[in-house]
Order: structure tokens, then C-alpha cells, then sequence
């Protein structure tokens, strides 16, 4: 699928890891000399994050592809959060549905190998992009549903939250939730809040201490996805439900989602390096570094 769109881009942002990353990802050409620049993007098919937009219908699918499980790399995040903001700025597009690519798996959650044996800009940089996606996910004015069709325990969770909806497959190997804790680490507050108002204090307090991941059908009774479907039904009930929510007038709803989650985002906005600071100092602990490096190779184990 060839789209071509140009976009204003700073070359001092080029100079960023960043933003070089994120050029790289869309294939971006700065011509020679620099300068403030136009250039042209041509691909939409990006290679981590799959958009299969339908103009007629004004809806988007996005479909993460990093196999084998999802995990949210620096790339990831950085295609996400790039393709999400293709999809705002154009105006045939009011509502996207995110999903998988990769059999089995929505997302396994933030990748272990950005956290682990890194050096702290890394780490920095790492969190930052987390941040990013969360913030822009979680504001969106598109009306985002999650169709999720795999495994999502972690940061896969976190942005089945950031949805509007959320419609799962009726697997039972199919586990949702935010498992940190089982991992030896703690579950940074905006995570928190926005399980808090996805699914209540008590059930969040339970969850979380926990590290509780929920099989489809008791996702939906504590209120993390809204509906359970078969497998071969999840992409197309999410596109049903995304049809309904965008019968509603853009503006009164966009208006609304603002005023319910503009203060949680607030929390986070008003604290973004000192959050990045706690992130680095923890991360970097040798406890800690030892408790993720024994859970990845746990998971290596796991297959012989
Ligand atoms: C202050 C810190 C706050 C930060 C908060 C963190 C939030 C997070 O998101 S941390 C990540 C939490 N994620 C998980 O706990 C999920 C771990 N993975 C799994 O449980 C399983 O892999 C999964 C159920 C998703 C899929 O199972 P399988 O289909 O059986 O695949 P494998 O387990 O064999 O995995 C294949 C391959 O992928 C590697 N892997 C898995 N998850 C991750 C990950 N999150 N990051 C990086 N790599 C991951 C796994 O080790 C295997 O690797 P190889 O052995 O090299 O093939």
C-alpha cells in the first residue's frame, strides 16, 4: 500500500536517536544541505506496525507485527506512536482498531531486552517512548478499540487500556492483566490509574498486588474487556463497535473522553522526568536487573 504525505520534520530533530529511529522506520529522506525540511513519507506499511486504513468506512486497522510475541521495542513504540499520528492528521480516519499480526499473541508487554544489560540514557530514552505511547494512546481523539486476540499480560494490557472498548477472544490460554509484580517489579502509577479507571480501586488493589492475569471469561466479569468472542470474531466485532461509537458526533465525544481522562494524563504530564528518573534508578538496581534476567531466562527455559 503506497500513501504519500509530506511532513514538515525539524532537522534538528533529525539528530535525535529518536527521531532517527522514527525516520528510519518510515523511510523519511532528508535531502542533502538540511535545513527545516519537507519530506516525503511513502510507505504506511511500516515494518513493526501494520495500518490497513478503509476511508470508506473512516476506520483504521492497526496490527502490531514484531514476532515472535509483541514485545514493545524502541521500535515499536516509536512505529506506533508515528503511525498513530498519521491516522489523527488525516481526516478521512475517526476510529482505529488495534490488534495483532502475530498468532497467539496480542502483545507480551514492554521488552525485557530494553530493560536488561542496557546503560541508563538507554534505559531513559527506553521509558521515555513508553511514556510517549501511553500518553498518546490514552488521549487519543480517535476512538480506539482494542481487538485482542492473543496473550497480553503487562504493557499489552496497558494498551488494551488505553482503548475505548475492548473485545477479547474466548481462548482460556488467552491471560490479560498488569503481572508486574510477578516479575519482581512494580507497575509505575499511571499504569495503576488507568487500571483504577478501567476496572475500580478494590479490583485494581487485588490485581495488581497480585500480578493477576485474567483468562477472557474473568477479564469480563472484573470489567478489563468488555466483551469475550470466538477468535474468528474479535477484528469484526470491534469494527461493529467502532462503527457504533463513531455514530456519536465527534466533538461532544472527544469533549467528553477529554474531561474523563485529561486529569489522569495531567498526573503523569506534570512529572514526566522525574518519573523517567525513578524509572532509571530502579531499573538499574543489581536486584533488580537480577530478578528480570532470571524471569527472561525462565521464559528460554520454558521451551526446552
Ligand atoms: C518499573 C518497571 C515498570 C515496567 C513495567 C513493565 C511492564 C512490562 O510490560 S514487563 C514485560 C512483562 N511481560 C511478561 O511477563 C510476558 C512474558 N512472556 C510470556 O509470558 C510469554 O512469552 C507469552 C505468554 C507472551 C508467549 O508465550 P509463548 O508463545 O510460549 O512464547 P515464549 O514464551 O516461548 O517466548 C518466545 C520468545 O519471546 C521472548 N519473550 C517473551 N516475552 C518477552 C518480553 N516481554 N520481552 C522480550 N522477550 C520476550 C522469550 O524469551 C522467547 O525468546 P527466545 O527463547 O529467545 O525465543
Amino acid at each position: 500500500m503506497a500513501l504519500t504525505a509530506v511532513i514538515r520534520v525539524p532537522s534538528r530533530a533529525l539528530l535525535r536517536p529518536w527521531a532517527r529511529l522514527r525516520d528510519a522506520a518510515l523511510g523519511w529522506i532528508e535531502p542533502a544541505g538540511g535545513g527545516g525540511v519537507e519530506v516525503s513519507a511513502q510507505r504506511f506499511a511500516s515494518q513493526k506496525v501494520l495500518v490497513e486504513p478503509d476511508p470508506a468506512a473512516g476506520v483504521a486497522v492497526m496490527k502490531f507485527k514484531n514476532p515472535p510475541v509483541n514485545s514493545l521495542s524502541l521500535e515499536l513504540l516509536t512505529e506506533l506512536v508515528i503511525s498513530l499520528e498519521k491516522l489523527e492528521n488525516d481526516k478521512t480516519v475517526r476510529g482505529v482498531v488495534l490488534t495483532s499480526d502475530c498468532p497467539g499473541i496480542f502483545s507480551a508487554g514492554l521488552d525485557l531486552t530494553e530493560m536488561c544489560g542496557r546503560n541508563p540514557a538507554h534505559y531513559a530514552e527506553y521509558w521515555k517512548a513508553v511514556q510517549e505511547m501511553w500518553l498518546r494512546l490514552y488521549l487519543s481523539n480517535l476512538v480506539l478499540v482494542a481487538a485482542i486476540n492473543g496473550a497480553s499480560p503487562a504493557g499489552g494490557c496497558l494498551i488494551a487500556l488505553t482503548c475505548d472498548y475492548r473485545v477479547m477472544a474466548d481462548n482460556p490460554k488467552y491471560c490479560i492483566g498488569l503481572n508486574e509484580t510477578l516479575l519482581g517489579i512494580v507497575a509505575p502509577f499511571w499504569f495503576k490509574d488507568n487500571l483504577v479507571n478501567t476496572i475500580g480501586h478494590r479490583a485494581s488493589e487485588r490485581a495488581l498486588q497480585l500480578g493477576l492475569l485474567f483468562p477472557p471469561t474473568e477479564a469480563l466479569q472484573v470489567g478489563m474487556v468488555d466483551k469475550v468472542v470466538p477468535k474468528d470474531q474479535v477484528q469484526s466485532t470491534a469494527l461493529s463497535v467502532l462503527a457504533q461509537w463513531m455514530a456519536i458526533p465527534d466533538h461532544a465525544r472527544q469533549l467528553t473522553k477529554n474531561m474523563m481522562r485529561k486529569p489522569t494524563a495531567d498526573r503523569l504530564l506534570k512529572q514526566r522526568d522525574a518519573d523517567i528518573q525513578n524509572f532509571v534508578s530502579f531499573i538499574s538496581r543489581d536486584s533488580i536487573q537480577k530478578s528480570l534476567q532470571m524471569y527472561l531466562e525462565k521464559l528460554k527455559q520454558k521451551k526446552g
